[in-house]
């Protein structure tokens, strides 16, 4: 039965929406359910923080040292905590559900970022938290919880940050102060990879043998997860050597058959490519790739990109930096350093012999996320020419990383603050030349000049496609306010816009046995300017809204997703 809520417990259910009355539609049960977490809530010390302290960054990137409760108040919901471990109910939808469409969603990010007295600095060093959508014959079961892991887990008892996060450093205990070989310690925590975060709030992917694990860039936040009550099932244990290197892209390739990743080499500067088959947990190595610059790191490889018989090695000129690994603070790069003049690279690798087909210099480039590849045949003779490989592009401005800082998130009300954004192409000669290109593939205005957190048709992985569903932005901020499907082929794009929201990554689901290429829905969950938030549903073809359920409360801003067909 619908309703409306009115009640004290949830008026009060989320800080930003104290003055705000919720009107929302759920189920009698969820109603119960989240009345009774809504009065927990306020009895749980660990979420019932008032003040955030952001520590200056340096001196060349300042930030005010502290932000006061008035900040959190005012802040959209996309940014602030969850305040509660977890939570699960039935939310009452608003439009039709295919009838096709079973199966869960679920979404990763960092949805607590405060722990005892300390409040986080950057948008990646919250704690994961798993927001699902089950969706069962035209119904939506949902819930989020909180991913136990090590560093989630040691941060809740200790009340303190016990592991290295993406900003931060654990502060040394007191009665290590005054010893001076305490900082050899350190360094020997992080290289053995000890002291390293396994706060995997990066993705989730589905195994091709229905395992379902939460990643990072950290190896040993890999995680195994139950789909449907979200709980943690434990550590995946990799059944190989390759553990030593410690980090490794937070963005595996995934299809039914296998599993490809990127393995960095922090000391030999390099990648390994390797393989996993669906059902087991050894990587194998297909073949190394060195670096071609002649700096100390490799560079970040957030994510990566195959075609059928390739896979795209970046060698972005954002790079590990070993002094920034040290160095307790962060800098505006976190543990990189840029280096445009070592030359910016991308190298391909035969997925079959792991040899290095091509290796090119190319403009320099700041990604995090590929969109995909293919393979094109320009000659007609029946053998691929080129490469073509796109990627959501900052403009080769760095200053990206320092923004997805919570200070600079929170206090951002509708300017361009970021830097403008496009679908960087990137086009890799196979004949032996030694310079690919980096164009522009669509005019970036027309996605409002933001452009991340992508998908594609699943079916169209390292073939030849047409669509990109990504968060664009409605003008006149360039802050990913929008959903957008951009058609790479007509060079145009369709928003999808509501005022003073923030969705996160739009994720593509086919329909079975459709012909077409955007013949699907696309799931995306919405962070809203007065605190609460929803589950969207737009039809691929015509990017319109065919379904939303909101949700009794409000979700933070979450990074990436996958689908889990029901069996
Ligand atoms: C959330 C996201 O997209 C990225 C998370 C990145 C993390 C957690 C990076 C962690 C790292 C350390 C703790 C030290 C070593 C380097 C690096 C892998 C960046
Ligand atoms: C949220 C984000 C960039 C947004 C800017 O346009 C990047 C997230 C990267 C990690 O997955
Ligand atoms: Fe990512």
């Amino acid at each position: 039965m619908a309703s409306l809520i009115t009640t004290k417990a949830m008026m009060s259910y989320h800080h930003v929406l104290s003055s705000t009355r919720i009107t929302t539609l759920c189920s009698d049960k969820a109603i119960e359910n989240q009345q009774r977490k809504a009065k927990l809530q306020f009895s749980h010390r660990f979420f019932s923080r008032r003040t955030i302290s952001a520590a200056v960054i340096n001196s060349a990137s300042p930030v005010p040292e502290k932000e006061t409760v008035e900040d959190e108040r005012r802040c959209h919901v996309a940014w602030t905590s969850v305040q509660q471990e977890k939570w699960e109910g039935e939310l009452t939808v608003q439009g039709t559900i295919p009838t096709w469409l079973n199966g869960t969603y679920l979404r990763n990010g960092p949805g607590l970022w405060n722990i005892g007295d300390h409040d986080f600095r950057h948008l990646f060093d919250g704690y994961s938290t798993l927001v699902k959508l089950e969706f069962n014959d035209g119904r939506i079961f949902s819930g989020h919880r909180l991913l136990e892991s090590d560093a989630y887990k040691a941060a809740k008892k200790h009340k303190k940050l016990c592991y290295r996060e993406f900003s931060e450093t654990p502060r040394p205990a007191r009665s290590n102060f005054k010893n001076p070989f305490s900082g050899v310690g350190e360094i020997v925590k992080l290289f053995s990879g000890e002291s390293l975060t396994d706060n995997a709030n990066t993705g989730v992917i589905r195994l091709g043998d229905g395992r379902v694990m939460c990643l990072t860039e950290t190896q040993k936040g890999s995680i195994l997860v139950d789909h449907d009550t979200l709980e943690t099932i434990g550590k995946f244990k990799y059944d190989d050597g390759l553990c030593d290197h410690m980090i490794h892209s937070a963005h595996p390739i995934v299809t039914e058959r296998e599993m490809w990743t990127l393995i960095p080499d922090l000391v030999k500067p390099g990648y390994r490519v390797v393989r996993m088959e669906a059902g087991s947990n050894k990587r194998e190595v297909v073949g190394r790739v060195k670096c071609r610059s002649g700096s100390w790191g490799p560079g970040w490889v957030h994510s990566f990109a195959v075609t059928e018989n390739y896979v795209l090695i970046p060698e972005m000129p954002l790079r590990y930096s070993v002094r920034n690994l040290l160095r307790a603070e962060p800098t505006p790069l976190y543990k990189f350093e840029w280096c445009p003049n070592d030359g910016a690279f991308v190298h391909v690798m035969s997925k079959l012999t792991g040899e290095i087909v091509a290796s090119v210099e190319v403009p320099a480039y700041v990604t995090f996320h590929f969109i995909n590849a293919y393979e094109e045949d320009e000659t007609g003779e029946g053998k691929a020419t080129v490469i073509i490989a796109d990627c959501c592009e900052h403009n080769a401005d760095t200053r990206i990383l320092d923004m997805l800082r919570l200070h600079t998130l929170r206090s951002s009300h509708g300017d361009d603050v970021l830097p403008d954004a496009r679908i960087g192409r990137f086009r890799i000669p196979l004949d032996g030349s030694k310079y690919g290109k980096l164009e522009t593939a669509v005019e970036a205005e027309k996605h409002g000049r933001a452009m991340d957190m992508c998908s594609i048709n699943p079916l169209y992985l390292g073939l030849k496609y047409r669509y990109v569903y990504a968060c664009g932005a409605k003008r006149p901020c360039n802050f990913p306010n929008a959903l957008s499907k951009v058609d790479i082929v007509e060079k145009n794009v369709k928003m999808w816009h509501e005022h003073g929201i923030i969705p996160s990554e739009p994720f593509f689901v086919p329909r079975p046995g459709a012909t077409h290429e955007d013949d699907g829905v696309v799931i995306s969950i919405v962070s809203e300017e007065n605190g609460g938030s929803y589950a969207i549903l737009l039809d691929g073809r015509t990017f319109e809204e065919i379904a939303r359920a909101k949700f009794p409360y409000g979700l933070p801003y979450g990074l990436h997703g996958c689908w889990i067909p029901k069996d």
